[in-house]
């Protein structure tokens, strides 16, 4: 690959000055970044190379590069750009592609996130589910205009802080564990300038360090006691468990960087295992959970076709239940759609690459970093018609009357949309998340109606924090359609009993 370099020109670009550039790229949010590449894609082509600090980045806007990137020549493209030794994590997203990264993957894809593993939960999500009626209903109380979001997070976070650690917490404790995660995410742009320019932001940043530090912290004395209780639970043979996240990491052995010989992980290690875990299956999860309400809400023909769906199903039931899910095409159109029109992040997370390697006939040098536009190919005319527009029939077979359509959400053969990544790093929580999205939407749909709150119209308008979410957050009226049944014993405050 070396006798690349004299042939082919690396990708167009921008002049850079290293420094300048690099500060100038890295203050900017995600949402500044995409507006400056769109105009760099329109004037170089869908293969573009800015300069960060002393690195050349790459971003790639047209599908079919990314599937000969990603999928294509997958294994060179695996790799993460090098992390900064004063932030660095030991988990599956930021480790290089190799040993420790195949280990921490394999583990997490096959157990807790494997489908079989995945069944185990249902009692969990029904009890989540009530925890989410059950708020929603209480906050309808006392405001019509409920801010739905705040709730679906919260709900998400009782779900996956008993996946992680097997427990199910007090209110308050996963409150604590919500405020610092949620912290640690929405700073992420002001922290990641940390990582890059560790020696000069340690004088010129100081107080921002001090407040990763804390945050790292507080994390620590939140986690760390979790993990061990449930050590504590493990060693005692004989309590029966289902198998936890931690309880997976307990037993894992990684190879150690520095003697070569295997070990296994430190707590701190499983607290940042512990933390990825939890912000990889929240937060972009509720935000796309957010955005399908708000269009459900936007387009009430489209929640009538669905509850009509639903009804057709569950009959006299008062949930739906997780088996009824595989009979409901229109369900999956709708969550498709919403995953397609509203990716809850517009770029993947940083690639690298591992050798010099040809793509679209540039070069992309060794450990550049490189990045794909995710909304620019889910948006793409050339195979979405009137791409902005939310509809779910695109997904039916026969333009809306028939069944669910073929569609590979993994882009092995043809990248479609990139919502999850495709190729080896490809998001291994996608089938966690298509089934969250629709076990609560179906349940929140066959619940209550849902109706915009006066005063608060659906505005679509997309604002960046941790991922792309919306501007004006949803604020929805909602109505219960049958008599509730709390069929659930809760740790919460029982569900206030309306009259529809
Ligand atoms: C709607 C929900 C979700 C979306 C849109 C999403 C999206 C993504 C994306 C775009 C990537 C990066 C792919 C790349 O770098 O090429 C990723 C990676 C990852 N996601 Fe997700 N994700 C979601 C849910 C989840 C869930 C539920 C979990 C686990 C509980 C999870 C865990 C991870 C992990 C561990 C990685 C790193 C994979 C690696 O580097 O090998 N995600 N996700």
């Amino acid at each position: 690959f070396l006798s690349l370099k004299p042939k082919l020109k690396l990708p167009p670009g921008p002049p850079a000055a290293p420094i300048i550039s690099g500060l100038q790229w890295l203050g900017k949010s995600s949402t500044e970044m995409e507006a400056a590449l769109r105009r760099l894609y329109s004037k170089y082509g869908p293969i573009v190379r800015i300069t960060i600090g002393s690195r050349s980045a790459i971003f790639i806007s047209s599908r079919d590069l990314a599937h000969q990137a990603l999928v294509l020549k997958g294994a060179i493209f695996a790799d993460r750009p090098k992390q900064s030794p004063v932030t660095k994590l030991l988990n599956v997203s930021s480790s290089r592609y190799g040993p420790t990264w195949r280990i921490l993957r394999r583990n997490l894809t096959s157990q807790i996130l494997h489908p079989s593993q995945t069944k185990e939960y249902c009692d969990a999500r029904k009890w989540a589910l009530n925890i989410l009626f059950t708020r929603l209903i209480s906050a309808a109380s006392t405001d019509p205009a409920v801010k739905v979001v705040d709730h679906i997070m919260f709900t998400l976070f009782c779900l996956l802080v008993l996946m992680c650690f097997g427990h199910k917490l007090e209110e308050s404790k996963i409150q604590e564990i919500e405020h610092v995660e949620r912290q640690l995410l929405l700073s992420f742009v002001r922290f990641r300038i940390l990582g890059s320019w560790p020696r000069l932001t340690r004088i010129l940043l100081r107080s921002r360090w001090e407040e990763l530090f804390s945050l790292w912290k507080k994390q620590k004395e939140l986690l760390a006691p979790l993990i061990r209780a449930r050590k504590d639970a493990a060693d005692d043979q004989t309590s029966k468990l289902v198998t936890c996240y931690v309880d997976t990491l307990l037993g894992l052995e990684i190879q150690d960087d520095q003697s070569n010989e295997k070990r296994k992980l430190t707590e701190e290690e499983m607290v940042t295992a512990c933390s990825e875990f939890l912000d990889g299956g929240i937060e972009t999860t509720a935000t796309v959970m957010q955005w399908i309400m708000a269009n459900l809400v936007k387009y009430p023909n489209i929640q009538a076709k669905l509850l009509d769906e639903i009804r057709g199903v569950v009959g006299a039931e008062a949930q739906v239940r997780e088996e009824d899910l595989a009979k409901m095409p229109y369900l999956k159109a709708v969550v498709l759609e919403g995953l397609r029109r509203h990716p809850p992040g517009h770029f993947v997370l940083p690639h690298s690459v591992s050798q010099d390697v040809e793509l679209g006939g540039y070069l992309v040098p060794k450990a550049a970093f490189v990045n794909f536009a995710v909304a620019e190919m889910n948006w793409d005319p050339k195979v979405w018609e009137d791409p902005m527009e939310f509809k779910p029939e695109r997904f039916l077979s026969d333009n809306g009357s028939g069944g669910p359509a073929e569609f590979d959400i993994t882009g092995s053969r043809e990248i479609k949309m990139l919502t999850f990544g495709a190729g080896r790093r490809i998001c291994p929580g996608y089938g966690l998340a298509i089934h969250h999205l629709e076990y609560f939407v179906a349940n929140l749909v066959w619940k209550f109606e849902w109706t915009a709150a006066e005063g608060h119209e659906v505005d679509l308008t997309e604002k960046q924090e941790f991922t792309i979410t919306m501007k004006h957050p949803l604020q929805a009226r909602i109505s219960p359609r049958q008599k509730l049944i709390p069929d659930y014993k809760m740790s919460v405050p029982e569900p206030l009993l309306w009259n529809p």
